[in-house]
């Protein structure tokens, strides 16, 4: 019940974040929440148990997620690292806050003029880790392209 109250609230913000990554690229504020209508979006749960030697084990690789957005939250264990001004650099914690991704269909879906991330999640010496993923996804058979007035440069 509280897993599905999750999923449903990060739905929600997530369709709130995207109407107002519409407004600033000048597409009509519900664009993409009609796009995202019967969404196939997927929640995860990631455990990272902990290792004695964090250098020789990989959380999770160095990625870039294929979806649209991504709202992330870590536990107080930290490990998640954005790849930026050449070099990885930790996110910072905070429990009330949600780290958002920019995924490669958001990446197409405006042109290129939001990019997705290179990320990955490393492990900790003395803790296991947990963190929880929402991934907002459209329906499969949806055309993933960007609205005309994005689609010229
Ligand atoms: O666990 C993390 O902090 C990142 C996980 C991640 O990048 C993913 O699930 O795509
Ligand atoms: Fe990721």
């Amino acid at each position: 019940m509280v897993y599905q109250e999750y999923c449903e609230a990060m739905k929600e913000l997530s369709l709130k974040i995207m109407e107002l990554l519409a407004i600033s690229l000048g597409v009509d504020r519900f664009h993409y929440r009609e796009f995202f209508e019967d969404d196939c979006s997927i929640m995860r749960c990631n455990y990272y148990p902990s290792c004695q030697k964090p250098s020789l084990a990989l959380g999770t690789g160095p990625h870039c997620d294929p979806t649209s957005l991504t709202i992330l939250h870590q536990d107080q264990v930290g490990g998640l690292e954005v790849f930026t001004n050449n070099k990885w650099q930790t996110v910072r914690l905070h429990s009330d806050a949600f780290v958002v991704n920019i995924g490669d269909t958001l990446t197409a879906l405006s042109n290129g003029r939001y990019k997705s991330c290179l990320h990955r999640a490393v492990v900790n010496e003395y803790k296991d880790r947990l963190s929880w993923a929402f991934f907002l996804c459209p329906r499969e058979d949806k055309v993933v392209r960007p609205p005309q007035i994005v689609s010229i440069d």
